[in-house]
């Protein structure tokens, strides 16, 4: 297994100042970025689109790590792509086609991910899993940060950590809803790889993202 990949939401962040905030959580330390995109119709919630994310791009050469709560999805994929997006993650929720939109995330050349809401069974990934690059776990429902974990999830993580290791590919698991050091901990013994965080890394204000960072690896 990887050792464990930290992507803070930028989510979290001042969008004040959403360049800055990207560079700084560069420099903490942060493997991935995590994006989410709300679209006020799949999730209660509207955050940002393409034209943010872009213009933020340039700040790092980290991954962007683009969580897509969007419904129907197909019709932005590209201009995702085009944004910059290393990794796009859509839900299987969010409509009736998801192996469609996982084959077009394939054919812009980017990473692909599936993520599954609380209530949605790890089986949903029976026929997915051999075409994914990443399988996200909600430890929320989808639509807002600083919600507390759920910890029914911990039981998919593993289920899912066995589909992965039995399906021989290299495939990230990550989680992401309510993660602190504590919920870190027990999603990395359950089989996570990745983890997303909001609150807990920029609840301190930026000289804080360093150690909120290295607190969520443990260290
Ligand atoms: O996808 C999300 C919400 O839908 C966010 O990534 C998640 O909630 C992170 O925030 P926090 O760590 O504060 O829970
Ligand atoms: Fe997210």
């Amino acid at each position: 297994m990887n050792p464990v990949r930290i992507a803070p939401s930028i989510l979290s962040a001042d969008f004040a100042r959403l360049g800055d905030e990207v560079r700084a959580i560069d420099a903490a330390g942060a493997d991935w970025i995590h994006v989410d995109v709300m679209d006020g119709h799949f999730v209660p919630n509207i955050s940002f689109g393409p034209a943010v994310m872009k213009s933020v791009r340039g700040m790092t050469t980290k991954p962007f790590d683009v969580h897509l709560m969007i419904s129907p999805v197909d019709a932005y994929l590209d201009a995702f792509a085009e944004a910059g997006a290393d990794t796009i993650t859509v839900h299987v929720e969010a409509g009736p086609h998801i192996h469609r939109s996982l084959q077009h995330i394939k054919v812009l050349g980017k990473r692909a991910g599936v993520v599954l809401c609380p209530g949605t069974p790890a089986k949903m990934l029976d026929y997915l899993i051999d075409m994914v690059d990443l399988v996200l776990v909600m430890s929320v429902n989808p639509g807002f940060g600083g919600q507390q974990f759920i910890p029914s999830q911990l039981k998919k993580i593993a289920a899912i950590r066995k589909m992965i290791d039995a399906s021989g590919r290299a495939i990230d698991l990550e989680v992401d809803g309510g993660i602190d050091p504590d919920t870190a901990a027990r999603c990395i013994d359950a089989g996570a790889d990745a983890l997303v965080a909001g609150t807990a890394v920029f609840k301190d204000g930026p000289h804080g993202y360093a150690a909120n960072i290295a607190a969520l690896r443990g260290q």
